[in-house]
Parts: structure tokens; sequence; C-alpha cells
């Protein structure tokens, strides 16, 4: 089966995680004999120097014509002191609007043979097998107005009441295709979009009486999600809370570099990308952890090609290989062996082509 995949490598580490997510997908195309057609785009900062704009017209030509979109990550220092319009972060948020990707899915799962080196403690990292469903396309990081001078800053906080819908539905959802339990993070004791919010979580849930249901506030969430974060299936929230909440629960895993995400439009049509950023701390060393970049494609052939086989093949080659003690130089200190991109890249190809 031939598929079309566009490809934003965006900057720093994006272009080496990316790369590595790719060569892996070569793997699994050469296992299952399938055709990926890679169309690369430009997108963030590197679009910005090249073109003038953080999301080129050339790069939504191509991620239209394709029937996925693979991104790595996009900013960095050169471009931060641009104007809003033309930051590398405006082409990330302009991308996710283009395209509908209302729904971010970020799962947040403990490896076995890594519970050692997350900061938590053993017994509370253990089995945590959780979903974070992030609405993407709404909320603070859209509202108008927006703007600051030297006196006054002002961002808006809007949500719609479908907004709130769709991305509470896809929770509970998939809270039946899980254990049934879907925790909502709002601020429904200050805001009044979290009012909405709390209101339209309680409509749905009527309509799921299998799904066991809470609302907890994002301060409390935020401490129990690193006390006992087991006690979560499915959590659902808004844009900013979901980006905050996602990075800390990347802790229970030992690594930001370790969590996928799957961005998707109702119809299913979807962008693949870590959760991390552009790390320019680390970018150009070829220490970057893969992992996550790598997990994304899995989603990927799970959720836009059907590919199941495929993914279950790649999740498997990676957990083996961190059993076997392997991993990045984020992990140092403790006793396994510290490989590079590349070369923890060549070990999960390895797991596949055996
Ligand atoms: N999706 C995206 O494109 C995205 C996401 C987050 C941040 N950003 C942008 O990235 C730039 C840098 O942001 P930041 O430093 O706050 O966040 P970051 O996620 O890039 O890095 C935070 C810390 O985690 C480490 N880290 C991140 N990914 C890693 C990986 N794969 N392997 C090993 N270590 C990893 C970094 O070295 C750094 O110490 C900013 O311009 C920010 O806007 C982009
Ligand atoms: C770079 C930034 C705009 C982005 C976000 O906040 O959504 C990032 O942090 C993420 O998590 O994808
Ligand atoms: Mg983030």
């Amino acid at each position: 089966m031939k598929k079309r995949v566009a490809v934003l490598r965006g900057d720093g580490i994006g272009k080496e995680v990316t790369d590595a997510a790719i060569s892996v997908l070569e793997a699994i195309g050469r296992r299952f004999h399938h055709e990926f057609e890679w169309v690369y785009g430009l997108l963030g900062g590197e679009a910005i120097d090249t073109v003038g704009q953080p999301l080129p017209d050339e790069t939504i030509r191509i991620c239209e014509e394709s029937d996925a979109i693979i991104l790595g990550a996009v900013g960095g220092p050169k471009w931060d002191n641009h104007p809003s319009h033309l930051r590398p972060e405006k082409g990330l948020l302009q991308i996710r609007k283009h395209f509908e990707l209302s729904v971010n899915l970020r799962p947040v799962q403990a490896f076995k043979s890594l519970l050692s080196v997350s900061p938590l403690k053993e017994e509370v990292a253990e089995g945590v097998d959780m979903m974070i469903v992030r609405e993407l396309t709404g909320g603070l990081y859209f509202g108008e107005p927006s703007f600051h001078d030297n006196d006054k800053a002002v961002d808006t906080l809007v949500y719609g009441r479908d907004e709130i819908e769709r991305v509470v539905v896809h929770a509970f959802e998939l809270a039946k295709q899980r254990r049934n339990k879907v925790t909502s993070v709002d601020k429904a004791n200050v805001l009044e979009s979290s009012k909405l919010w709390r209101k339209i979580v309680e409509e749905v849930a009527a309509r799921y009486p299998e799904v066991e249901y809470d609302h907890m506030l994002v301060d409390a969430a935020a401490m129990k999600l690193i006390t006992y974060p087991s006690a979560f299936d499915v959590i659902v929230t808004e844009n900013m809370f979901g980006d905050i909440l996602s990075d800390e629960a990347s802790v229970i895993t030992g690594s930001l570099g370790m969590l996928p995400s799957a961005s998707l439009r109702v119809d299913g049509f979807g962008l693949y990308e870590p959760i991390h950023g552009s790390a320019p701390d680390i970018a150009g060393k070829n220490i970057a952890n893969p992992i996550g970049a790598i997990l994304s494609t899995a989603m990927m052939l799970r959720s836009s090609f059907s590919m199941l086989e495929e993914a279950n093949t790649l999740e498997t080659a990676v957990k083996n290989v961190l059993e076997a003690g392997f991993c990045t130089s984020e992990f140092k200190n403790i006793g396994r062996q510290i490989l590079s991109t590349t070369e923890m890249t060549e070990k999960i190809i390895s797991e596949i082509e055996r």
C-alpha cells in the first residue's frame, strides 16, 4: 500500500528526530512491503529564513496532498525576538488551525525498564498508562484580541460549545476503549470558560453511563499527576492546561524525549509529532532522544493508515531496545548503555528487522 506523507522537520533537534523516525518507517515499509513517499516541506524558523513566513503556502499544499503529516519541532533563540507573526511557533499554531487538528492525543506510559530512572519513586511510576486529550485549536492560543504594548498586555481565552464538545466526546469514546474513566481538568473555580467546559462535560457524560468521570481543578491535577499518576486513565483538558500537564507527565517516563502525540481532525486526518520542542541546548550534537518522534509515527500507522501490526511491531521494537538496557544521554548515570540519536535509531531498526 503506498502512502504519501508530508515531512516537516522543523528546527533544532526536530530535524534529527524526524530523520530518525523516517529511517524507522523505512524499515517498517521494507518488512511489511509498504511504500512510503516522503514529501518534505518547510515549517518554523527555517521557513522564515528561507521564504519569509513560518508556514509557507507550499507547505500547506504539500500537506493537503498527503495522507498524513509528520512534524519534528520548531523554534530556537535565533527567532525569539521576532514579532509574533514571524515566530516559528506561529507556523505551528497556523498549521494546527488550518487543518482543524482540534484533538491532540498525548499518551503517557511508564516503560517498566525505565522505572528506576523516573524521578518519581518506582512504585509511583509503575503501571502508569494514561491518555492526555488536549484541545488544540482554541483557548488562549487563538483568542482575539491578543497584543501587548509597553503598558498593557492582553490575551483572550475563548471557547465555543462545539469546540469543547468535540474534544470531550473524543475523550469519552477513547475511555470506552480503555479503562472507562475520564478526568476533566479545568479551573472552574475562577474561569468562565471552565464553567462552560464543566457543563458540557456533564452533558456528554450523561450519554456515556458506562464511563466513570470526575472533574479536577488544574492546580490539584498538577500535584496528583506526579503523586498518584496511575489513578488517571483519560484526562481531557483545554489547550494551555494540556500543554503544561503533558510536559509534567513526561517526567513519569524519565524524559520529555519519550512522549509522542497525534493531532487529529474529526475525519481522522492527522499530524504526528513528539511533544518536546527543538531543544536548542542539545541541537546538532546527535544526542537527542528520537523515541518520542518514533512512537508518534506508530500512532500514525495505527490511526491514519490502520496498519495495526506495523504499529505494534514498531512499539515492541522500542520496548525491546529499552529492555536491553539502551537509552540516550539524558538518562546518564544510571548504569545503562548510552547511545547517540543515530545509534538508538539503528538499534530500533535492527529489532524491526529481526
Ligand atoms: N512542537 C514544537 O514544535 C515545540 C514544542 C515545545 C517547544 N517548542 C519550541 O522549542 C524551543 C525550545 O523550547 P524549550 O527548551 O522550552 O523546550 P524543549 O522541549 O525544546 O526542551 C526542554 C528540555 O528538554 C530537553 N529535551 C527536549 N527534547 C528532548 C529529546 N528528544 N531528547 C533529549 N532531551 C530533550 C531539552 O534538551 C531541554 O533541556 C522554543 O522555541 C519552543 O517554543 C516547540
Ligand atoms: C511551541 C508551542 C506553541 C507548543 C504548544 O504550546 O502547543 C508546544 O509547547 C507543544 O506542546 O506542542
Ligand atoms: Mg508543549
